[in-house]
């Protein structure tokens, strides 16, 4: 049974997410970082940010994986995943980038790059994974299906997904139709997750997920067989919540 914490106001939704991922880097300075990218962890990141500055935490040892990333965007590209990282969160704390790890969606050869990514987090195990809900229950980009993939692979992206992306997009044409992704089997396999999820739009989801079968046709459905998973809810998004 996950930890469920809904907070009243905003800005507490952020500061506890921030406290709980400094906490976590204050007393493991070397800790693994699972990083999400989406609307909902930038204040988590403006958060972090702040209390690094205040001097408060350093992450000048942390090594990150991101979970996923566009497949045949530039890296430079402004709506990449690894730009979302650098300008989010990267370029304003002391994280070396070298630790910093985001698939390379410009691969020629994706499958390789799946394999040296999992290669990669085979070395390493992640203390804290930061995970995002989609609106269809999909985690990184775990889409819905009658099966999942536990490791690292391409996924086709749902029209759902695209569309709920193209807003940082100039349209729904150029978001990608294919992306890398983290599996449900390296989530899984995180000390610790902290799902964050904000908006009436996905209060049914996060229930389901939270409440519901355990199925891979609401791939958040699965984090119920983790032991530490807490979930971060705005009241909006915790509604069906008492
Ligand atoms: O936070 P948002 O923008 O609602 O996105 C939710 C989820 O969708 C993704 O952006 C992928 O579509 C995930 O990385 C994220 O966790």
């Amino acid at each position: 049974m996950a930890n469920v914490i809904k907070v009243t106001h905003e800005e507490d939704f952020h500061k506890v997410a921030a406290h709980i991922v400094a906490s976590l880097v204050q007393t493991s300075p070397r800790a693994v970082l699972g990083l999400a990218t989406g609307g909902t962890p930038v204040g988590l990141y403006r958060e972090l940010i702040q209390i690094h500055k205040q001097g408060l935490v350093s992450f000048a040892k942390v090594k990150s994986y991101n979970l996923d990333e566009y497949a045949g965007l530039p890296t430079d590209h402004p709506a990449s995943y690894r730009t979302f990282m650098n300008e989010h969160l990267f370029n304003h704390i002391d994280i070396n980038l070298e630790n910093t790890h985001v698939p390379d969606g410009q691969a020629t050869d994706l499958d390789a790059e799946c394999r040296l990514y999992d290669e990669m987090l085979s070395e390493a195990v992640i203390d804290l994974q930061v995970l995002g809900i989609g609106h269809n229950g999909h985690i990184g980009f775990n889409e819905p299906d009658d099966s999942l993939n536990p490791a690292t692979h391409v996924v086709t992206l749902l029209e759902q997904t695209r569309e709920a992306n193209s807003r940082y997009f100039d349209s729904i044409d150029e978001v990608p139709a294919q992306a890398i992704t983290m599996g449900v089997g390296s989530i899984m396999k995180a000390r610790q997750i902290l799902l964050l999820v904000r908006g009436a739009d996905k209060a049914e989801i996060i229930h389901r997920a939270v409440t519901g079968p355990i199925t891979t046709q609401c791939p958040a459905s699965l984090l119920q067989l983790h032991s530490n998973v807490t979930v971060l809810l705005d009241a909006e998004a915790g509604r069906l919540f008492q």
